[in-house]
């Protein structure tokens, strides 16, 4: 397929349907850093994504964390160095396809002394997907300092890969045809991008898979394989992409361990709080997710990623939509 021709400065919104857009959803090794990097610029407050990626083997829909991640480059890219994310407050209001790209249009709301605020407002065929609210903050001292205690896991060099991880538990035990389900479900799903990219290793992943009363509940260490150089802000994107991955599974596994087949699940909300912004995306990071309520078709999920060194880096929330097939 031809490479799509950038619009011109002043394209019409409308126009963007015409774009022809070459997918390159299989092709995230070489472009994950041009996801978040390379944005078009395509007026002031203008960007334009054409790298989409799917969250799940089986949808063509977009990958919520990608949304995310894409926004606060967007927004980033419209405040000074100095300015730092510490806070993001989205909706996924439509389904995003991966087949056509993505306009994100940023709306300046304040610039502070000391913190500055931007609304992002994703849209795909003139419809908005997604919206949200992103604050950044000078660097300002300590006044009061604490971080809580990070769970103590397996060091993340003696655990496998998740595929890896997921065919032991299937070889090396007595798994019953539902959690035999189960994990190929997990193993069909896995988007082949976040493999290429991402080192993803599950902590106790026989508990998970295996045990019918499991809380909802999980910990992953995850790392770009590849060096991602030394740009915080590609970093914080990326924690930002990464988070959304493990928290609708988080709040479904235990269900579906018992049987349970959603006939609807999608990230309908999504929150990011980002405590510090020493961290690297290409260092082992632990994202641990826990779910502490479900019902009325909803599941509520929260989430800490710690570096290695205990320091406390991202708290993320989420809400989720998780329906059942109607009856
Ligand atoms: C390397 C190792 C990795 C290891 C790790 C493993 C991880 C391996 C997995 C990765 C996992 C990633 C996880 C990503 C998670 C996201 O990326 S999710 C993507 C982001 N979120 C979204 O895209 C949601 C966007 N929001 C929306 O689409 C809309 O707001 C909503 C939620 C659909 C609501 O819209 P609405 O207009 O109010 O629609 P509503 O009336 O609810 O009806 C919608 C449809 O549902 C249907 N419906 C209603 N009830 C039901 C029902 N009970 N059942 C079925 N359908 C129903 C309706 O009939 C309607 O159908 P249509 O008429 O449209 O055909």
């Amino acid at each position: 397929m031809a490479k799509p021709k950038p619009p011109t400065e002043g394209t019409p919104l409308c126009n963007v349907e015409h774009i022809e857009f070459e997918s390159k959803a299989n092709d995230i090794k070489a472009g994950l850093i041009d996801t978040f990097l390379n944005l078009q610029r395509i007026d002031t407050n203008l960007y334009f994504a054409r790298h989409l990626l799917k969250g799940r083997h089986s949808y063509n829909a977009v990958y919520g964390g990608q949304v995310v991640g894409q926004s606060l480059a967007a927004a980033a890219a419209t405040v000074e160095d100095c300015f730092i994310p510490h806070s993001l407050h989205s909706y996924f209001i439509k389904t995003g396809s991966v087949d056509k790209p993505i306009l994100y249009m940023i709306d300046r709301i304040r610039d502070g002394r000391s913190f500055c605020t931007r609304v992002v407002k994703a849209v795909q065929d003139g419809e908005a997907i997604f919206s949200c609210q992103i604050s950044f903050h000078l660097n300002e001292p300590d006044a009061i300092k604490h971080n809580s205690k990070m769970p103590e896991v397996a060091e993340p060099e003696k655990l496998l890969p998740a595929r890896e991880a997921a065919l032991e538990v299937l070889r090396n035990n007595d798994v019953d045809e539902v959690a035999a389900g189960v994990i190929q479900h997990f193993l069909k799903e896995i988007p082949d991008a976040f493999e290429r990219v991402f080192d993803v290793r599950p902590v106790n992943p026989e508990k998970y898979l295996l045990k019918e009363d499991t809380e909802p509940m999980s910990m992953i260490w995850v790392k770009a394989k590849e060096n991602l150089g030394d740009d915080s802000r590609l970093h914080q994107c990326v924690a930002a992409y990464l988070t959304d991955l493990t928290m609708l599974t988080t709040a479904v596994r235990p269900h579906i361990r018992k049987g349970f087949i959603p006939s609807m699940s999608f990230s309908l909300d999504h929150c990011v709080w980002i405590h510090e912004n020493k961290f690297r995306m290409d260092d082992w990071m632990l994202y641990e997710t826990v779910s502490s309520k479900a019902g009325g078709s909803r599941a509520f999920i929260e989430g800490r990623l710690w570096s290695r060194d205990g320091r406390l880096i991202i708290s993320t929330a989420q809400e989720a939509l998780v329906r059942a097939p109607k009856v």
